[in-house]
């Protein structure tokens, strides 16, 4: 079946019906997910005229100020997810453990994983933020997992996804097959199939990073933006944009419709921390989606996906988007370690 009025249910049992072993579980599992989605979106869409701005006075494991918006999404996601036997446990990162379904309901064969709220520093400013999230099986023969049952490289992830609260609400989603974009029909209730196929352009003019932290950056991203600020008149001989939303879901969003790339690295500030975004519930699930719709991510050093991860909260430089882009910084890496090795060789020849 495929109309141009294809609900996101519609689409997932369609796919659904192609794979081998399908019991429906997964198919009733992201149902939830989607009703979380639209449930967040409803809050969000108030704004002001419901009491849900502004701060809370707790912090998260994160040591962030939690914004109540941040508090009620966990919330919801939470209650829409847990009652239903397709989930043995939850992790958040607005809890610091792992969240076991409780007694009182069955448990299921599948982890899920978010980040409730992305880019919630702006919601005051009513600029778009989002939900992203990850599904895992949990290992066989697991009734209780702990924290170690989640750690899993990205490439185990069974699906991954993120909804984004802006000027429209969308669902963008990979079970890796793809990847396809859903945009919220608010008088029916339905997200419904407007972006089948998506697919990052390979090329790119256009890079999203925090420019405030130059100071900090490690020598290869420091050539790789200094190389975009010159320009045609440069060793890439082509003008760049920038862009930086401070929503990763926002910037990975733009990039998954009409290309550029998103840099979070390592810098001198970050180095205790190991990066700024979460490997788990950021890093993974937008490698994912990236990656399916034909792009790149990496820390510079490493495929993101293939880290194996020792923390549920654990931080991860990321570099992701266009193809060729993304290579070209990668191969900056590897020409600064080269140096490095270079110069470790060198002066013990001089020794
Ligand atoms: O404020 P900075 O340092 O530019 O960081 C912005 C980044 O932090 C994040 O907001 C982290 O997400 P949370 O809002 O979920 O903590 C990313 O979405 C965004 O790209
Ligand atoms: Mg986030
Ligand atoms: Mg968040």
């Amino acid at each position: 079946m495929h109309n141009n009025r294809m609900t996101i249910t519609q689409f997932i049992i369609e796919e659904q019906r192609h794979t081998k072993g399908a019991t429906g579980e997964f198919t009733a599992l992201l149902n939830d997910i989607v009703t979380a989605c639209k449930f967040i979106s409803n809050a969000v869409n108030h704004g002001a005229l419901m009491d849900i701005m502004g701060a809370m006075d707790t912090v998260n494991i994160q040591g962030e100020v939690q914004k109540k918006l941040d508090v009620i999404s966990n919330d919801i996601f939470i209650q829409s997810n847990e009652w239903a036997g397709h989930l043995a446990a939850m992790v958040s990162e607005e809890m610091e453990e792992v969240y076991p379904i409780p007694s009182k309901y069955p448990r299921g064969k599948y982890l899920l994983v978010f980040d409730p709220l992305d880019g919630s520093s702006n919601i005051e400013n009513n600029v778009s933020i989002g939900t992203i999230f990850s599904i895992l099986r949990c290992p066989d023969g697991v009734t209780n997992p702990t924290l170690t049952d989640f750690l899993q490289a990205g490439t185990r992830q069974v699906c991954a996804g993120y909804a984004i609260y802006g000027p429209a609400t969308m669902l963008v989603l990979t079970t890796g097959n793809g990847v396809n974009g859903f945009t919220l029909d608010k008088n029916v209730g339905e997200f419904v199939l407007t972006h089948p196929h998506i697919m990052i352009p390979v090329e790119t003019q256009e890079f999203a990073i925090n420019m405030s932290n130059m100071r900090f950056w490690e020598s290869p991203v420091k050539r790789y933006i200094d190389e975009c600020l010159a320009g045609k008149s440069g060793v890439r001989g082509k003008d760049y944009n920038m862009r930086w939303i401070a929503s990763m879901v926002a910037d990975v969003h733009r990039i998954l419709m009409r290309g550029g790339v998103y840099l979070y690295p390592l810098d001198s500030k970050l180095a205790k921390k190991g990066g700024r975004l979460r490997l788990l519930y950021e890093a993974n699930p937008m490698s994912f989606i990236v990656e399916q719709a034909g792009g790149l991510s990496s820390t510079g050093r490493e495929r993101i996906m293939e880290v194996t991860p020792t923390q549920l909260h654990q931080r991860i430089p990321v570099i992701l988007g266009s193809k060729n882009e993304v290579a070209h910084i990668i191969a900056y890496h590897q020409d600064s370690l080269k140096e490095d090795a270079d110069a470790i060789k060198n002066a013990l020849y001089a020794c």
